[in-house]
């Protein structure tokens, strides 16, 4: 099947993007009128803010800290929120689940409420816009900030939760893994599933065996969880006990967020070929594809899929497959489900595409 047919179905696909956070999803052409408007911001230019080549991912920090130089004010979150969306909903996502990190800038006058009340507003004004897309939130923890500010996020998270019916509805826990132990964050992510927040963690991304089985073991069967990026999470050594791990993940059958394009250019996969999308689908286990950052990984999600699919030799029917498998880990009830799955029913009775069963 030649590329470009491929391409283009995976962008016409109704699909579910469940890892982007706000602050690395902006486009380029969005930044390029934020700036033409206000010129370079606190000394940030463009070409900083792209990951353009594999690099270790200490160099994505770098760039995300860049980022965070120019998303200070109520202003700049707001319109990147709606930009982000409406180029999600242009690449056919019909489910977004867009998670920050909630910033405190003095200077600025940016609470963390402030900071929830515009990325919630943004959502809303979308939907008055008529978007075709449902769009949820999830409130990241980031782990070089402590324990403290995690119970704040949380909080925070619970408050925005009620508030808006549920327009919230997790915790992310991300940041850089080789800061601090996710243990000491047990306590947190199991209050806040308490709370009936859903919990989206990073885990595993780099080899991190103790956390990641402290994790598992703490936190399967007591919270609702997916995984982001577990790249690790089955290459321990099976000789040292390892296989605890991934004996959890397929006990409890815990949602694999895999962001492919974000990890080779972090460098912690060397190819899409042996990218553990693949080790995960092939078992019939859930793996969602993801973006991470859209923008500093320079990917939509249509390109993740028509990424896998030229790898793999992937029909349009292992595409709608995938995209309808994705609709079970989305954080939404029931209904939003089956609304999302009659989406993929009629796409593909327009596009002739057997509906798989
Ligand atoms: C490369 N993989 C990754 N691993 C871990 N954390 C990541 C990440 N990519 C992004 N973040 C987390 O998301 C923040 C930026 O978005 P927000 O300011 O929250 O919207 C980063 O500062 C980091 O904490
Ligand atoms: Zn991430």
């Amino acid at each position: 099947m030649a590329n470009t047919y491929i391409e283009e179905f995976s962008q016409r696909l109704p699909k579910v993007e469940l890892h982007a956070h706000l602050n690395t999803s902006y486009s380029m052409s969005f930044l390029q009128d934020l700036m033409r408007q206000r010129g370079n911001i606190n000394g940030v230019s463009i070409e900083d803010l792209r990951l353009a080549d594999a690099k270790p991912m200490d160099q994505a920090f770098v760039i995300f800290s860049k980022l965070h130089q120019i998303f200070r004010t109520e202003d700049t979150i707001y319109l990147l929120t709606r930009s982000v969306i409406r180029e999600f909903a242009e690449d056919n996502v019909k489910y977004l689940e867009l998670r920050s990190t909630p910033k405190q800038i003095p200077e600025t006058g940016l609470t963390r409420d402030v900071y929830m009340q515009t990325m919630v507003r943004a959502v809303q004004d979308c939907e008055k816009e008529g978007l075709d897309i449902t769009v949820r939130l999830l409130v990241s923890i980031d782990r070089r900030q402590g324990v403290e500010v995690a119970k704040i996020a949380v909080d925070l998270a619970d408050r925005w939760m009620k508030s808006t019916q549920g327009l919230v509805l997790g915790i992310d826990f991300s940041g850089d893994p080789k800061v601090g132990d996710a243990t000491d964050y047990i306590p947190v992510f199991l209050d806040a599933a308490r709370r009936g927040l859903k919990l989206s963690l990073h885990l595993a991304e780099i080899p991190l065996y103790e956390e990641t089985k402290n994790v598992l073991r703490a936190c399967c069967g007591h919270c609702t969880m997916r995984i982001g990026h577990g790249t690790f999470l089955h290459r321990y050594e099976s000789d040292k006990g390892h296989e605890e791990i991934e004996d959890l993940v397929v006990q409890w059958k815990i949602p694999i967020e895999a962001c492919v394009t974000s990890n080779l250019l972090s460098k912690t996969v060397d190819g899409t070929g042996t990218h553990h999308f693949w080790y995960w689908h092939s078992k019939q286990h859930p793996v969602i594809l993801c973006t991470d950052g859209k923008g500093v990984f320079g990917c939509l999600l249509s390109d993740e899929y028509s990424r896998v699919a030229k790898e793999f030799s992937l029909g349009r029917e292992d595409l709608v497959s995938c995209a309808l498998s994705t609709t079970a880990s989305i954080f939404e009830n029931d209904e939003i489900k089956q609304r999302l799955r009659d989406i993929l029913k009629k796409f593909c009775e327009k596009e002739q595409v057997a509906f798989p069963n």
